[in-house]
């Protein structure tokens, strides 16, 4: 079945032109020359699996493609120091980018399960 925002009850898009939500309010508050800067660093750092996978992910972006990425690995290979790169680059762009994740720990598993699986279209 078909989801839309509303059924979560929450909203991501502000409702008047204070942007009372917390979400967007804190994406509106990065420094964004010293995000530039330390993504900068981070991109100069990336090993060739993280580049490419950068530079797929950041097109898809730039192109607006909507476009589903998986990336796997071992722990402790870098892929959230690849998550943060790609965070920064859209941030420090002035876009607004918002991770997400579901945990079996919270009290709202399901509900965050679902809306995680809703968000990324993915199929059990
Ligand atoms: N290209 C890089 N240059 C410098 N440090 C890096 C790079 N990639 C990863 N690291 C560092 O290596 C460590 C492990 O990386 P990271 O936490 O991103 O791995 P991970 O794949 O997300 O691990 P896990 O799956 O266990 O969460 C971190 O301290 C991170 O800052």
């Amino acid at each position: 079945m078909e989801k839309i925002l509303v059924n979560f009850q929450i909203c991501l898009f502000p409702n008047n032109e204070q942007n009372t939500n917390r979400l967007i309010r804190e994406e509106q508050q990065y420094e964004i020359e010293e995000l530039a800067k330390s993504t900068e660093d981070n991109f100069s750092c990336l090993n060739i699996d993280q580049q490419a996978a950068f530079k797929k992910i950041i097109t898809a972006v730039e192109n607006n493609t909507s476009d589903i990425f998986f990336v796997d690995g071992p722990g402790g290979t870098g892929k959230t120091f690849l998550y943060n790169t790609l965070l920064g680059k859209v941030r420090s762009n002035g876009d607004i980018a918002l991770a997400v994740a579901s945990s079996e720990n919270q009290p709202d598993a399901a509900e965050q399960k679902e809306f995680a699986e809703w968000l990324l279209k993915v199929e059990e």
